[in-house]
């Protein structure tokens, strides 16, 4: 735990990596971990610091931000990469988590091998993020608030400030007459991190100054808690696995308790949102339902989460098919396929119509009888989604394959393979 005087080589201590990118905003905090981190390096030549800014060209000032970022790390000597983005807040997320989610992208995309991306997060923030969490009824994890280290992309993200206070940053700052940037949205009460910050925390220090130091500290207790618990829940993935989904009579053996901690976990390392407490008790009761082939679907922020007999599915929603799509195909080219449904490649050459299947498809492989696309999915173990998303290959108005199934050799291209990336098609 490092106390409020600031030592650059505290950063240093728990380092993962020894190549740095700052995530540079400009603001208070980022400007003293730039300085910080650049001291630091001089006192360990393995060190080497890089930074970047995303510009979110979400505040009419944005672009004259990123030209002040790269002053200042150009005055000390570091090379800052100004990123541009785009915030799309149509997959249902707020501003400020689409804000979020584009900023990590763009933070990934620049790490470069070996490095760590390091953010300027101190204990006032931990401290908010904490009371925030208990006030949207976070559980262990949440009220583990935000850990110093965790896996980031292609290595690691790191918070070397959180035993700092802000205070005792921005008195470091001044000392030296290093400017930064204010944000004006950082006044605005509407936001909920605002509101704890300036009505509630200077309440709870008034009659508890050493709260931020506590709240971090019952933080940490929560963390080692978490830590446990993720462990027995981590060793169980190996008996939850099935295919590309996981086992839904395995999963519902587990109680509550235990099968939302591990639904959580499940879904974030799938890499979608994690959802609140109501979907969670949706997702609970489709797991223990016992009417396996009843349509099972629960849904939230662009994921869909579906059962299909006893697999658990946790998908990104597909974007909908274009309606009575049907292109001519020669197989000289790869066919690139509508709606993030892959594409189709073969050796063959030949005239070709492709589109999707369709429910009144009669699948006829030759000298077997007609079966309908319903009939022939069920006993394939394609679940009822993605039946009509199997791209269907005709020649002469015969279908000769369908999805990753050639039914019809003699016509069929040759060599075909579909390539995808959708969970629940079964192998052939
Ligand atoms: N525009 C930006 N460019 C680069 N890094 C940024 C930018 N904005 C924020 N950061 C980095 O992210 C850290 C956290 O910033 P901030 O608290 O605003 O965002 P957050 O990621 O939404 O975190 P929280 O979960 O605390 O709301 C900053 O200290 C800084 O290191």
């Amino acid at each position: 735990m490092a106390s409020s005087r600031i030592q650059a080589e505290s950063i240093i201590d728990g380092a993962p990596s020894p190549h740095w990118l700052i995530a540079y905003s400009g603001g208070l905090d980022s400007t003293a971990l730039l300085h910080l981190a650049c001291l630091a390096a001089r006192q360990q030549p393995a060190c080497r610091v890089r930074a970047v800014h995303v510009d979110h060209g979400l505040h009419a000032d944005s672009e004259a931000w990123a030209g002040h970022c790269q002053r200042q790390a150009q005055m000390l000597g570091v090379d800052c990469e100004i990123r541009r983005v785009s915030v799309d807040c149509s997959a249902g997320l707020g501003l400020e988590a689409a804000a979020r989610q584009a900023r990590h992208r763009a933070l990934e995309a620049t790490m470069q091998p070996g490095e760590s991306v390091l953010l300027a997060h101190h204990q006032d923030d931990q401290a908010e993020t904490l009371l925030l969490n208990l006030a949207r009824g976070a559980g262990i994890d949440g009220l583990a608030g935000m850990p110093q280290t965790r896996r980031f992309g292609s290595g690691w993200l790191y918070r070397p400030l959180l035993g700092y206070p802000r205070a005792a940053l921005q008195r470091w700052l001044e000392a030296r007459d290093i400017g930064w940037i204010e944000d004006p949205s950082n006044a605005d009460l509407s936001l909920d991190r605002n509101w704890i910050r300036h009505r509630v925390l200077p309440s709870l220090r008034q009659r508890w100054p050493a709260c931020d130091r506590k709240l971090a500290e019952s933080a940490r207790h929560a963390g080692a808690a978490a830590h446990a618990l993720a462990d027995t829940d981590r060793s169980w993935l190996p008996v939850l696995a099935d295919g590309d989904g996981w086992s839904a009579s395995a999963l519902s053996r587990l109680d509550d308790a235990q099968l939302s901690r591990v639904l959580r976990r499940l879904i974030s390392e799938a890499g979608h949102p994690v959802p609140g407490q109501a979907v969670m008790a949706q997702l609970i009761a489709m797991l223990r339902s016992q009417r396996p082939d009843a349509e099972h679907l629960v849904t939230w922020t662009g994921v869909e989460a579906r059962r299909y007999r006893d697999t658990l599915y946790l998908l990104r929603s597909l974007p909908a098919l274009p309606p009575q799509w049907a292109v001519q195909w020669s197989g000289e080219q790869p066919l690139i396929l509508p709606a993030d449904q892959g594409r189709l490649e073969t050796t063959g050459r030949g005239q070709w119509i492709v589109r999707f299947a369709q429910h009144e498809d009669m699948i006829r492989m030759p000298g077997r009888p007609a079966k309908r696309l319903s009939r022939w999915c069920q006993e394939q173990g394609v679940a009822p989604w993605l039946r009509c998303r199997l791209p269907v290959v005709l020649r002469e108005g015969r279908i000769c394959s369908l999805g990753p199934w050639v039914v019809d050799r003699e016509v069929a291209p040759e060599k075909l393979q579909w390539i995808h990336a959708i969970a629940g098609i079964p192998g052939v």
